[in-house]
C-alpha cells in the first residue's frame, strides 16, 4: 500500500523561478518560511532552501518531480515578449499551460497562481483606470499578448472546487526593479545609441509601472487567500503600484537617475507608429536574408504613446492588497541597482 504524503501548505513550486519576477518571488517566499522548488529551463542562481528542477514546462514528465508534495504552484514562466516568435509563444504559453494544469491535477496540487498580464485587455488604444471586467482584447497588440489571453482563460477555467484545484490570475503591468532584463536595459541601450531624444506624442499619457516587490506581494496574498470558500477563485486581479505616472516622466526619471539626458523633442504619435509598422514589416520580409530588430516596434510605440493604467480596487478589497514600495522609492532602488548601466560606466 502506498501512503500519500499530505503536501505541507508551506511547500510550493515556482515555474519560471529563474527569471526576473520568479527569483524575487522565490526570495520572498523563503523569507516567509516556505520551502521552494524551482522549475525553469535554466538555473540562474543557487539559494539554500531552493531545489532546482530543470526542463521545458511543455514536458509533463520533467514537471511532475518539481510538484511532488507541493500544495501551491506559481506559474510565471513565459518567453520574453521581445522574441516575437508566434510558434514559441503558442507552444509555451498555451500548450505548456495546459500541461502545467494537467500536472497540477496529477500531482494533487491544491492551488495554482498564474502570472498573467494587464495587457490582456489592451488593443493599442487608451485604457484609463481599467477594471478586470473589461473584455479581453479582440485585436491584441502582439503574439505575446494573444497567447497570454488564452493562457489566462485556461487557468481560470481550470478552477474546480470538486476536483480540488483552485486557481487565480495576477495581472501586473510594467514590472520594473533590480535585475529586470527588459525595461531598463532596453531603455539604456536606446539612450546609448542616441535614440532617446524624442517624446512620442504630447507626453501626457499615464501608465502603470509596478515595482517588482509589489507584484510579488500581490502573488503571495492571492495564494494565501485562495481557499474553496473565498471569492477570489477563478478570478483575475490587477496588481499595480496604484500610482499612474506619465510614461515619459517615468522614462526621464530612470534615464536622468542613470546619468543620461531626458527626452525633449516631441514627435507625432501617428508618424512614429506608421514608421515602426513599416520597419516591422520590412524586418519580417527581409528575415530570410538579414536579421535586424528595430528598437521602436509598433508594440513599444503603442505602449509609449497611449494611456494604459488599471484599477486595483478588487485586489484591495478581496486580498487586502496595498503596494509596499512607492514609485519614488522603487525608481531610486532600481537606478541604484544598475551601476554598470550608468552613463560612462
Ligand atoms: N516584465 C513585465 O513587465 C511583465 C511580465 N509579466 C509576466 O510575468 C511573468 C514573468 O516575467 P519576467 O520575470 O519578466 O520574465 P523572465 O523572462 O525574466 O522569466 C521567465 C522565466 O521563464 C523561463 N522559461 C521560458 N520558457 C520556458 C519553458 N518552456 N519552460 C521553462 N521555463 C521557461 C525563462 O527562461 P529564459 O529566460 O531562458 O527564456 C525565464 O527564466 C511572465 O509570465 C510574463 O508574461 C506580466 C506583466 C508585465
Ligand atoms: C524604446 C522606448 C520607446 C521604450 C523602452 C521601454 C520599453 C522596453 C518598456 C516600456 C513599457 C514596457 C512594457 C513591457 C515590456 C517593456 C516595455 C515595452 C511589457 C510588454 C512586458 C510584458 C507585459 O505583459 C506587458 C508590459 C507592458 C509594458
Amino acid at each position: 500500500m502506498t501512503t500519500r504524503v499530505r503536501p505541507s501548505n508551506k511547500r510550493c513550486a515556482v515555474i519560471g523561478g529563474s527569471g526576473f519576477l520568479g527569483k524575487h518571488l522565490v526570495e520572498k517566499l523563503l523569507d516567509r518560511g516556505y520551502s521552494v522548488s524551482v522549475f525553469d529551463i535554466r538555473q540562474s542562481y543557487e539559494l539554500p532552501g531552493v531545489a532546482f528542477h530543470l526542463g521545458d514546462l511543455c514536458d509533463k514528465r520533467a514537471l511532475l518531480p518539481a510538484m511532488k508534495d507541493v500544495s501551491l504552484v506559481f506559474h510565471c514562466a513565459s518567453p520574453a515578449p521581445a522574441s516575437d516568435d508566434r510558434g514559441l509563444f503558442e507552444r509555451v504559453n498555451i500548450q505548456g499551460t495546459r500541461i502545467v494544469i494537467q500536472a497540477c491535477i496529477e500531482a494533487g496540487v491544491q492551488k495554482l497562481v498564474l502570472t498573467s498580464s494587464a495587457s490582456v485587455v489592451f488593443e493599442g488604444t487608451d485604457i484609463k483606470n481599467g477594471r478586470e471586467d473589461l473584455p479581453y482584447a479582440k485585436k491584441p497588440i502582439d503574439y505575446y499578448t494573444e497567447t497570454k489571453i488564452e493562457q489566462e482563460k485556461l487557468v481560470l477555467e481550470a478552477c474546480d472546487k470538486e476536483k480540488g484545484l483552485l486557481t487565480v490570475a495576477i495581472r501586473p503591468h510594467g514590472i520594473f526593479g533590480p535585475r529586470d532584463p527588459q525595461l531598463v536595459p532596453i531603455l539604456v541601450d536606446a539612450a546609448r545609441r542616441g535614440k532617446m531624444k524624442f517624446i512620442i506624442g504630447d507626453g501626457t499619457n499615464l501608465v502603470d509601472f509596478t515595482f517588482v516587490e509589489n507584484v510579488v506581494h500581490g502573488h503571495i496574498l492571492a495564494a494565501e487567500h485562495l481557499r474553496p470558500d473565498s471569492p477570489i477563485c477563478g478570478k483575475p486581479y490587477h496588481i499595480t503600484n496604484d500610482e499612474p505616472v506619465k510614461f515619459w516622466d517615468f522614462m526621464s526619471d530612470v534615464l536622468v537617475g542613470l546619468g543620461y539626458a531626458a527626452p525633449r523633442y516631441h514627435l507625432p504619435y501617428a508618424l512614429v507608429y506608421g514608421l515602426a509598422l513599416l520597419l516591422w514589416l520590412l524586418a519580417l520580409i527581409l528575415r530570410p536574408l538579414v536579421s535586424f530588430k528595430p528598437t521602436f516596434t509598433p508594440m513599444r510605440v503603442a505602449l509609449a504613446g497611449t494611456h494604459h493604467y488599471y484599477n486595483c480596487e478588487r485586489a484591495k478589497q478581496d486580498l487586502g492588497y496595498k503596494p509596499v514600495v512607492s514609485l519614488k522609492d522603487g525608481i531610486a532602488r532600481t537606478v541604484q541597482s544598475y551601476p554598470h548601466l550608468r552613463q560612462g560606466a
